[in-house]
């Protein structure tokens, strides 16, 4: 079959519906598909969050992180796992991406994974120290240096990828262009924290990383549509139902009480 782009499955599902042009958000809409938001969509809605609806980043970071490691651990289940012990190296970028990632390493130890954690860049607010603290009580390692590709492969089952999220821009400054170099050559699986790293929030970047989930927060970005990946979970089950009206997000049913859904 013809492989569809988001925005050409809606339109296609909605002038099959309705035979007219439609725009790409009134087909989304009568489509009843989620929205794919771009980048000053998705920092609006964040922005709202804090300010008009008055969440504080660490309740939506909890959340957010919590989501992620629990798709990691329907996507790759510790009985699964080919490498013992259940090593998980995660890597924590220097925004709220990043943040997410060390919330996501804490629960994946809860959860009976081994995480380690590389954290290159990490900023003065008290909310990271925080989170690096907590880490490093419930004795999670801090790499201080990027593994080698094979040593990788060799000693990790997968590697989460929480280093930019939708405030990315431009050209991936060091470390990060490093790290991302050593990625692209590892065959262990990346699971992707909102936005495969490196990747235009929008555009996707076709000769980047190439993750094997993604877990989308809130809802899905524009970059959502180039992941080839096996596994696309959206995760963040925090958004309250006037901001997703507000914005059209048309998001799915989360199952009972789960904090992430399945997507494809
Ligand atoms: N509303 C939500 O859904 C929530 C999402 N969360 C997560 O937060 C990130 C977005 O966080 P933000 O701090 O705005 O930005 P990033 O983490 O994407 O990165 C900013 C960070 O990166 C640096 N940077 C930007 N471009 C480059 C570059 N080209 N090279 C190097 N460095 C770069 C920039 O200077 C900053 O330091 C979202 O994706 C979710 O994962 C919240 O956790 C909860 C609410
Ligand atoms: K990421």
């Amino acid at each position: 079959g013809s492989v569809l782009t988001h925005t050409g499955a809606c339109a296609r599902i909605a002038s099959n519906i309705y035979g007219k042009d439609l725009t790409h958000r009134q087909a989304c809409t009568m489509a009843n598909t989620i929205k794919y938001l771009g980048q000053e969509e998705a920092q609006h809605i964040d922005e709202e969050l804090f300010d008009e609806y008055s969440f504080s980043v660490d309740q939506l970071m909890e959340l957010a992180g919590l989501s992620c490691a629990t798709a990691v651990s329907k996507g790759y289940p510790l009985l699964s796992l080919l490498k013992s012990p259940p090593r998980v190296l995660v890597i924590c970028g220097p925004g709220n991406n990043g943040g997410d990632g060390l919330v996501c390493a804490r629960h994946l130890k809860l959860f009976g994974y081994e995480p380690s954690v590389l954290y290159p860049k990490r900023p003065s607010k008290q909310l990271f120290q925080n989170l690096t603290t907590q880490c490093e009580k419930m004795d999670i390692s801090f790499l201080t240096e990027m593994p080698e590709a094979d040593v990788i492969d060799e000693v990790y089952n997968l590697v989460v990828d929480a280093i930019f999220g939708f405030s990315f821009k431009g050209a991936v400054r060091e470390p990060f262009g490093d790290i991302l170099s050593q990625l692209k050559k590892i065959t262990v699986p990346i699971a992707s924290v909102d936005i495969p790293s490196g990747w235009d929030v929008e555009n996707g970047c076709p000769d980047g990383i190439q993750p094997d989930m993604l877990i989308s927060l809130t809802a899905p970005k524009k970059a959502a549509n180039h992941f080839k990946g096996r596994y696309h979970f959206l995760g963040g089950r925090f958004v309250p139902p006037a901001l997703e009206q507000k914005y059209q997000l048309n998001l799915p049913q989360y199952p009972g009480t789960d904090c992430v859904q399945q997507l494809n």
